[in-house]
């Protein structure tokens, strides 16, 4: 596959190495205005580094937008001109409709949108997808890609903001509950670096236990705590602190903040 990435910054990086280390692609174009930052990809095999968005464009087929939500316009404005019938534009952009980008480019091209993670760097990105009318003859291209760099959801272009906390903000959401149980470890007699590795491979069986048999965690939750015993003493205590409810008011802060940073670019 012949894939662009316009805007080469913390997103895009994790994409270009997850692309790169699964060997999807057949060239690889990234771009940003300042390739400083970027020159770790320099040297490999079909990877070309470019401030040229319209180069990019014009020698792929897949064009994955990774830039912030103010500067997206202007830069589909730019490419405009430089976009056929090959092309298949997917944005990454938090809260940017569909509707808004077939404003400026029209309703002729194939649009996908796509809200992965940064996990997307060592394939396990849970990415979300939606399409325009036209874009959902290529969706299935879309769902090549992501399925391997991880796992992929089509939903409804309305869940895209819900999607935006789960899966992309999520990841931050899970590292700070695995910096805080590795605080924990330290606390409890472990070195730091004893803890987040006891902290880090907890958190992957727990989620891999759910993904091998499809159980609901309090399933699995019920089997590890003895009656009267540590896990339930530790787990009553962290819910009378607010565990759960922290956590849910915390993604539905960020899901009301994605309506304000919508309002911001209009
Ligand atoms: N970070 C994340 O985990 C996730 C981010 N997103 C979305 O992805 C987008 C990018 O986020 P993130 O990677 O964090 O942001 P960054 O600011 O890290 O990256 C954006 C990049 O775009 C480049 N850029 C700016 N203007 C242009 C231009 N005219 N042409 C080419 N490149 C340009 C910038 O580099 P330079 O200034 O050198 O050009 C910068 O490196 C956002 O819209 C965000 O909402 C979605 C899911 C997850
Ligand atoms: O924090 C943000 O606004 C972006 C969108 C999801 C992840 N990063």
């Amino acid at each position: 596959m012949k894939i662009a990435i316009i805007g080469t910054g913390n997103l895009g990086k994790s994409i270009a190495k997850g692309l790169i280390i699964n060997n999807a692609i057949t060239s690889l174009y990234l771009t940003k205005r300042n390739l400083e930052s970027i020159s770790e990809f320099e040297g490999y095999k079909n990877v070309f580094l470019t401030t040229q968005n319209t180069e990019a464009i014009q020698q792929s087929d897949i064009l994955i937008f990774a830039v912030q939500p103010a500067h997206f316009e202007n830069i589909l404005k730019e490419i405009k001109p430089h976009l056929t019938n090959k092309h298949v534009l997917i944005s990454t952009i938090t809260g940017f409709s569909i509707r808004r980008i077939e404003d400026v480019i029209g309703m002729d091209t194939f649009i996908i949108r796509a809200m992965p993670n940064t996990a997307i760097a060592v394939g396990k990105s849970m990415t979300c997808l939606c399409s325009n009318e036209l874009g959902k003859e290529r969706i299935k291209i879309a769902e090549a890609i992501f399925n391997r760099l991880g796992h992929s959801m089509t939903i409804p272009e309305a869940q895209m903001q819900a999607a935006t906390v789960v899966c992309a903000s999520g990841i931050a959401f899970w590292m700070r509950l695995i910096r805080a149980t590795t605080q924990a470890a330290i606390q409890l007699g472990f070195d730091a670096k004893e803890a987040q590795e006891l902290a880090m491979f907890t958190c992957d069986g727990a989620a891999n236990l759910l993904i091998a048999n499809g159980n609901h965690p309090e399933e699995e939750i019920d089997k590890v705590t003895t009656p009267k015993g540590c896990t339930i003493e530790g787990l009553n205590e962290m819910e009378h602190k607010g565990l759960s409810s922290s956590l849910i008011h915390g993604m539905v802060a960020s899901f009301n903040k994605i309506n304000v940073i919508k309002k911001e670019q209009l």
